[in-house]
């Protein structure tokens, strides 16, 4: 597991205010339903995407899926056996669904990280982590100058599972099933805008089948 915690205390006070708004923006929209909203605040939205952009994304995924290790941040040896890989942001497809996101939580297009695509072979998964940054890591010196911390995170569920690969969350005693076009969302942070331990969560191994997710994580503040 990625150790976790700290950013400074800019950030901290830009994700509470963050948080203040999206909660209240999202607890406002008659589709969202609230799943966890107490040790974490976790909501999900039953077709954000249509089938038929779910098809197109799992294509887009195939064509730009690598090993996971490999490239990504280094969230512990062997936490994340998937093949992953960010999707082209310049894609007007792609930007469609990005501001759909935005949209949402009612942030700018540019807190917003490029849509990252995963996908899951019998046995794989992304053992228990936080989403937030490892500030222990070389790559935080860069993250913080830039966007800070990831404090929401976005992810959109783009197929069925004939069985397993739920994503977990232990500490809420919470499992969520893989639904096509199911999207669900969850601040990485407490209402002080540090991080909450709670948020810890896994996409278990998948059984049988193959499971494609996408993942759009968010900052408090423009990254680019
Ligand atoms: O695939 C899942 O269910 C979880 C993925 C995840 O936690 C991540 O991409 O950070
Ligand atoms: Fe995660």
């Amino acid at each position: 597991m990625a150790k976790t915690g700290r950013t400074d205390t800019a950030n901290q006070r830009e994700i509470a205010t963050m948080n203040q708004a999206v909660l209240a923006r999202l607890k406002a929209d008659d589709s969202v339903q609230v799943l966890v909203d107490d040790k974490l605040q976790l909501f999900g939205i039953p077709d954000f995407f249509s089938a038929e952009e779910c098809e197109r994304l799992m294509k887009m995924v195939d064509e730009t899926a690598r090993p996971s290790p490999v490239f990504d941040v280094d969230y512990g040896k062997q936490a994340r056996t998937s093949y992953s890989g960010d999707l082209d942001p310049y894609n007007p497809f792609v930007r469609m669904l990005h501001r759909r996101m935005d949209d949402l939580m009612g942030v700018p297009e540019n807190w917003g990280e490029t849509m990252q695509g995963q996908r899951y072979a019998v046995g794989q998964q992304f053992k228990a982590h936080h989403d937030w940054f490892d500030t222990s890591q070389p790559y935080w010196t860069g993250e913080v100058a830039l966007g800070g911390q990831r404090a929401w995170t976005l992810m959109v569920y783009l197929n069925d599972v004939e069985e397993g690969g739920s994503t977990d969350f232990p500490k809420a005693n919470i499992a969520v099933p893989p639904q096509q076009g199911t999207l669900i969302a969850w601040s990485n942070a407490n209402a002080d805008g540090k991080v909450n331990m709670e948020t810890l969560h896994a996409g278990t191994p998948v059984v049988k089948g193959v499971k494609y997710v996408v993942t759009r994580w968010y900052r408090a503040r423009a990254w680019y």
